[in-house]
C-alpha cells in the first residue's frame, strides 16, 4: 500500500471540513487507489500545532478544536513552531495551504507554497492569494521540481472550473469571463432583498463559515478582485493582481438602491467581468450592477454562484453552483489530492 503525508496550513471552517471528508472517504481511498492518506501536520495561528510523522488522529484534533478551540498538548503539540518551519521542515508529500486571503499581498500563503514546491512537494491551495499574486511563479516551479500546483477550490468551491479548462476546453481559447463570484455578498443583497440589515446578515454568515476572516475582504469586493486576479491569470494568461482590478463592494448599497432596482423588475448584483479592451489588454473590474430579473444571473440566490466564460472554439459556456455549503470547499480540495493521487 502506497502512503500520502499531507501537512494542512490552517484549521478553520476549510480545513476541518477537509479533515472530515478525508475520515469519511478513508476506506474508499485505500481500495480504490491503494494509497493510504495520513496527515503528519496541521498549524494553527492560534490552536497550536500539531506534528506527528506516525500520522495525525484527525478525529481527536477535530473534537479538540470544536470542544475546546485550541489543540489538547498531547503527543506532537507543539506551540512554537511556525507554520513556514513546518512547511520547510516536516516530512510531508502533499501540503494544503487553507490560511485566510491576504489580499494586498498574498505574500504568507505563497511562501508556504513556494517552500512546498521548491523541495518538491505537491502543493494544493483554497487560498486566492498565491494564485491572484504569484500564479505564474508558483505554476513555473511546480514544473521544473515535477510537482503539482492545484486550486481548484479557488474559484466556486469544488465546481470543475480548472478542471473543466484543463480536461475538457483543450486548446479553446477563453476570451472573455463574467460571473457573480463572490458567496457572501451574494447572500447579503438576497437578504437584504427581503429587508433584513447589512450588520445582522454578516454575523450569520460568519456562523454558516463562508465570510472571510476579515468580512470586510468580502463586503469591499477585494475577494472578488482576488478570484478575477486568478481567472484573468490562469484562463486568459494575463499578469494580473488583484490590485490591478477594478474595484467597487457592495459597502455602500443602501436599502433604497435595492427598492429602487426592484422597481425597475431588477435586482443588485455584485458582477465580475474580464474583457479585452481595443489593444488586447486584459481588464479586469468587480462591481455592483442592476440585472433585469429576466437574466438567469438574478435568478442566482444566496450563496449561488455562477461563471460564464466566452471561448473561440466552444461559444458560451456557463456553470451555477447551487448553494454550496462548506462542504463544497472542502470537496475541492479532496478532488485536487485526488488528481495527485491517480498520477502518483
Ligand atoms: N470557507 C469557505 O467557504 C471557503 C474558503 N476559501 C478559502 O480558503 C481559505 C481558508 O478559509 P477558511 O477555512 O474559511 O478560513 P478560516 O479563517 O476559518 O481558517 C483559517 C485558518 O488558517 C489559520 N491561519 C491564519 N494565519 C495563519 C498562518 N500565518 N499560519 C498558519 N495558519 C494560519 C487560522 O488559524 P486559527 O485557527 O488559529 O485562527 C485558521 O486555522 C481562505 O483563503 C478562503 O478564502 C475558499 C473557498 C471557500
Ligand atoms: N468568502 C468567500 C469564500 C469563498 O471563496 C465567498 O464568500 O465567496
Amino acid at each position: 500500500m502506497k502512503e500520502l503525508k499531507l501537512a494542512l496550513i490552517g484549521f478553520g471552517n476549510a480545513g476541518q471540513a477537509f479533515a472530515k471528508m478525508l475520515l469519511e472517504k478513508e476506506e474508499e481511498v485505500r481500495k480504490k487507489y491503494n494509497t493510504r492518506i495520513t496527515v503528519v501536520a496541521i498549524t494553527t495561528k492560534t490552536r497550536g500545532n500539531l506534528i506527528d510523522a506516525w500520522g495525525i488522529d484527525l478525529d481527536k484534533a477535530l473534537k479538540n478544536v470544536q470542544n475546546s478551540g485550541r489543540f489538547d498538548k498531547i503527543l506532537g503539540f507543539s506551540e512554537n513552531s511556525t507554520s513556514q518551519s513546518i512547511v520547510d521542515k516536516v516530512d510531508y508529500d502533499v501540503l494544503v495551504e487553507l490560511t485566510p486571503l491576504e489580499f494586498s499581498s498574498g505574500k504568507i500563503a505563497a511562501n508556504h507554497i513556494r517552500g512546498a514546491l521548491k523541495r518538491g512537494k505537491h502543493a494544493i491551495t483554497a487560498n486566492k492569494g498565491p494564485v491572484a499574486w504569484a500564479w505564474k511563479e508558483l505554476t513555473e516551479l511546480a514544473e521544473r521540481n515535477h510537482c503539482r500546483f492545484l486550486y481548484e477550490t479557488t474559484i466556486m468551491d469544488g465546481t470543475p472550473v480548472f478542471n473543466m479548462k484543463r480536461g475538457s476546453l483543450r486548446l479553446c481559447e477563453i476570451t472573455g469571463v463574467k460571473g457573480i463570484l463572490n458567496s457572501a455578498t451574494n447572500y447579503i443583497l438576497c437578504e437584504m432583498e427581503k429587508g433584513r440589515k447589512m450588520e445582522e446578515i454578516i454575523e450569520d454568515g460568519k456562523e454558516q463559515g463562508f465570510i472571510e476572516a476579515n468580512p470586510a475582504n468580502d463586503i469591499e469586493g477585494h475577494d472578488a478582485a482576488a478570484k478575477v486576479a486568478v481567472l484573468a491569470n490562469v484562463f486568459m494568461g494575463a499578469d494580473m493582481t488583484p490590485l490591478d482590478v477594478e474595484c467597487e463592494g457592495i459597502q455602500n448599497i443602501t436599502e433604497l438602491d435595492i427598492k429602487n432596482a426592484a422597481e425597475k423588475n431588477a435586482v443588485i448584483k455584485l458582477m465580475c467581468r474580464i474583457e479585452k479592451d481595443e489593444n488586447g489588454k486584459i481588464r479586469g473590474k468587480v462591481a455592483p450592477e442592476e440585472v433585469d430579473k429576466k437574466d438567469i444571473y438574478a435568478s442566482i440566490e444566496g450563496t449561488s454562484s455562477v461563471l460564464t466564460i466566452q471561448t473561440d472554439l466552444m461559444g458560451t459556456l456557463t456553470v451555477i453552483e447551487e448553494a454550496p455549503e462548506v462542504q463544497q470547499s472542502a470537496y475541492g480540495i479532496f478532488a485536487d489530492l485526488m488528481a495527485i493521487v491517480e498520477k502518483d
